[in-house]
Parts: C-alpha cells; sequence; structure tokens
C-alpha cells in the first residue's frame, strides 16, 4: 500500500517506521528543519531517539508532496493539530484519500471527537476511521509484538484495512464502534493521570487496581451515553489502552501524574515532558460532557481539581475515598 503519515512526534515515527517495512511510507512533519535533520540522521533525534529509519522511509515537509496518489492518510498529530492538518488536506486542492487517524482525545473547546472534526472539515469524505489500542510508540518502533483496533462507523472499510495493514508485529484488529474506540482513546488518559497522582502519593497496589477498574466503569457510562458499545471496553481499546496507560513506565500521561503527586506546578510538568500529554486538555472537556450528559466521573472530576490546582492531591484522594457508598453499578444504597 501506498501510505502518507502525517505528523511525525513518537507515535507518527514509530507508525512509519513499522510500516515502512512492509509499505511504501511517507512520513511529513510540518517542520522543514526537523525534516532536513531527520533525513540526514535517519532517526527522529527529538521523539524518539532510539529507533532507527529504514531506508525505504521516505520524509517530506510538503503537504501536496507527501500525500500526492497515496491510498490511505495515517493521521497522527496531537489532537490540537488535527482539524489544522485536516484544512491544510483539503487546502492542497487535491483529492483526498481514505483517512485513518490515530490521536486520542476530544478536541480542546468543542468537546468534539475527531470523526466529528473531520465531518465539519472533510463533509464528503466517505471512508475514514480510527487506530487505537495499547501501543507505547518505542515498542512498536522496536518491532516489538502489539495488537491495536482499526474502527469506522463503515466496517467494511475497518475490516479492508485491518486486512491490508496487519502484520506479525502489529496486530490489527477491526471493530464498527468507532464512537466507543475514540472515547476509551481518550479518557484512559485522564485515568492514567489519576493512576499516577495515587501512585506518586504511595496508595498502594490495591489504590492502583480500584482506580483502574472504577475508571473502566466511568469511560464505559460515557461510552454508553454517546452512543457506543459497553463491550468494546472490554477490548484493546478499552481496557487493554487502559492499563497499558495507567500502569506503564512509558506513559506520558501517568508521568504527569505521578510528578503532580510531588506537587510539581503543572506548566513545569508539560515543559520538562517535551511530549504531549493529551489527557491535561481532555479532562476538562470529559468533565463539560459527562456534566451536560449527567454521567457520574468522580475520577475525571478529581484530575480535573488537581489539573487546575484547586486541591492538592492528598485531599483529592481522601475526597474520593469519603464519597457515599454505592453499589457496583452506581446505583445508590439507600
Ligand atoms: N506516543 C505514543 O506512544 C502514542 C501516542 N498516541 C497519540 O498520538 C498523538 C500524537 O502523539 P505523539 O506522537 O506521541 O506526540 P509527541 O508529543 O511525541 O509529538 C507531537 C508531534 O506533533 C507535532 N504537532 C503538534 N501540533 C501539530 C500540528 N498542528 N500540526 C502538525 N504537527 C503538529 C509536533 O511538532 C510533534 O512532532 C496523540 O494524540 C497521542 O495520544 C497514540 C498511541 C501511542
Ligand atoms: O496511548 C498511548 C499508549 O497506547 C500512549 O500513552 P501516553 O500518551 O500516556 O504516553
Amino acid at each position: 500500500m501506498k501510505l502518507a503519515v502525517l505528523g511525525a512526534g513518537a507515535w507518527g515515527t514509530a507508525l512509519a517506521i513499522d510500516y515502512a517495512r512492509d509499505h511504501q511510507v511517507t512520513l511529513w512533519a510540518r517542520n522543514a528543519e526537523q525534516v532536513a535533520e531527520m533525513a540526514d540522521s535517519r532517526v527522529n533525534t527529538r521523539y524518539l531517539p532510539d529507533a532507527e529509519f529504514p531506508p525505504s522511509l521516505a520524509l517530506s515537509a510538503d503537504l501536496a508532496d507527501a500525500v500526492a496518489g497515496v491510498e490511505l492518510i495515517l493521521l497522527v498529530t496531537p489532537i490540537a493539530g488535527f482539524r489544522p492538518t485536516l484544512r491544510a488536506l483539503a487546502a492542497t486542492g487535491q483529492p483526498v484519500p481514505p483517512i485513518l487517524w490515530a490521536c486520542k482525545g476530544f478536541e480542546a473547546g468543542s468537546g468534539l471527537l475527531p470523526h466529528q472534526v473531520l465531518l465539519e472539515e472533510l463533509p464528503g469524505l466517505k471512508e475514514f476511521g480510527v487506530l487505537s489500542g495499547p501501543s507505547f510508540a518505542r515498542e512498536v518502533a522496536l518491532g516489538l509484538p502489539a495488537a491495536v483496533t482499526v474502527a469506522s462507523h463503515d466496517y467494511a472499510f475497518a475490516k479492508r484495512i485491518a486486512r491490508e495493514l496487519n502484520s506479525s508485529r502489529l496486530r490489527l484488529y477491526a471493530n464498527d464502534d468507532l464512537i466507543g474506540v475514540e472515547v476509551g482513546a481518550a479518557v484512559k488518559n485522564v485515568m492514567a493521570i489519576a493512576t499516577g497522582v495515587a501512585d506518586g502519593l504511595g496508595s498502594g497496589l490495591n489504590a492502583r487496581a480500584a482506580l483502574i477498574t472504577r475508571g473502566l466503569a466511568e469511560v464505559t457510562r460515557l461510552v454508553v451515553a454517546l452512543g457506543g458499545k459497553a463491550e468494546t471496553m472490554m477490548g484493546l481499546a478499552g481496557m487493554g489502552d487502559l492499563i497499558l496507560t495507567c500502569t506503564g513506565a512509558l506513559s506520558r500521561n501517568r508521568q504527569v501524574g505521578l510528578k503532580l503527586a510531588e506537587a510539581k506546578p503543572l506548566a513545569v510538568i508539560l515543559q520538562e515532558l517535551g511530549h504531549v500529554a493529551e489527557g491535561v486538555p481532555t479532562a476538562y472537556e470529559v468533565q463539560r460532557l459527562a456534566r451536560e450528559l449527567n454521567v457520574a466521573m468522580p475520577i475525571t472530576d478529581a484530575v480535573c481539581q488537581l489539573l487546575s490546582g484547586s486541591a492538592d492531591p492528598q485531599r483529592v484522594v481522601a475526597g474520593l475515598m469519603a464519597r457515599e457508598p454505592k453499589s457496583e453499578s452506581g446505583d445508590s444504597l439507600s
């Protein structure tokens, strides 16, 4: 397949490296200097320093050039770059091929999921979907085994892409629940911040398991309220990615939580991280949406309190434990 990967952060670079082993791939970045540096060193020094590019991987800073004649675009900017990149694609004046995105989050300000943003920007595009699941960029770039989901409202498209992009390193499963997969991807980052905080405070392994499990209940409620399927949360894009991100040392969102527990200012944490932590802007969008839909999301509320600096970590954890007892499905006990 002829592919363009748009966005040369850690994840776009990892996917480009992996797919260049079996496909014809161009990796595009908006920053021409970064592209020149990568072309010279054959490595993404800034975002993924220990994974060399295969000789076949092409690089470009020219969007129209990068997407000319490709059969599929993989859009892998942070969610903040999703709409601007779609606009830039439309502005090339060329026909836009099918798009699979791999960013995780709700758009800040609008609270929209990526597919809703895409429908606003490219209303005529017929084939599109999301790639999501437990997949740290560094491990994928090194060729270690992983399995993820490709989801689309158009199940035939999801199945075709899963068949064509599947490999013995990165196994792809098809799913027709685009909403469930997108929401699972977005909210697990918020839960990873919460788990990082609890671990950073030394709350223990019992607390970690409780947070992940109650986090799963929380995200499932939101998925269902938004029209997705609860069963999707039992799969790779739900429980799979939640477990990975909440427990894996490579998670940037978990790292944010660990640092918040040390009472470091958020601005300093994000600057030192040097990568995106999508759970930070997404937490507020999830909270707003949950309130509108009357969905109880106490862990998300706690994360928003921490991010806004309105309560210290010990008080936030104590507040979660002091909530009124409930049934496991969320009903009152009285
Ligand atoms: N790193 C990982 O292991 C994984 C990341 N993701 C998701 O992929 C998305 C991208 O994450 P990373 O690559 O890890 O981020 P990163 O922080 O490593 O790199 C971000 C990249 O996006 C570029 N960028 C920022 N705004 C842009 C814009 N408006 N237009 C074009 N490029 C822009 C930056 O220049 C940089 O190259 C996020 O939504 C993340 O949640 C998903 C799965 C795994
Ligand atoms: O989405 C990811 C793994 O599936 C990466 O998580 P972080 O953005 O927290 O590093």
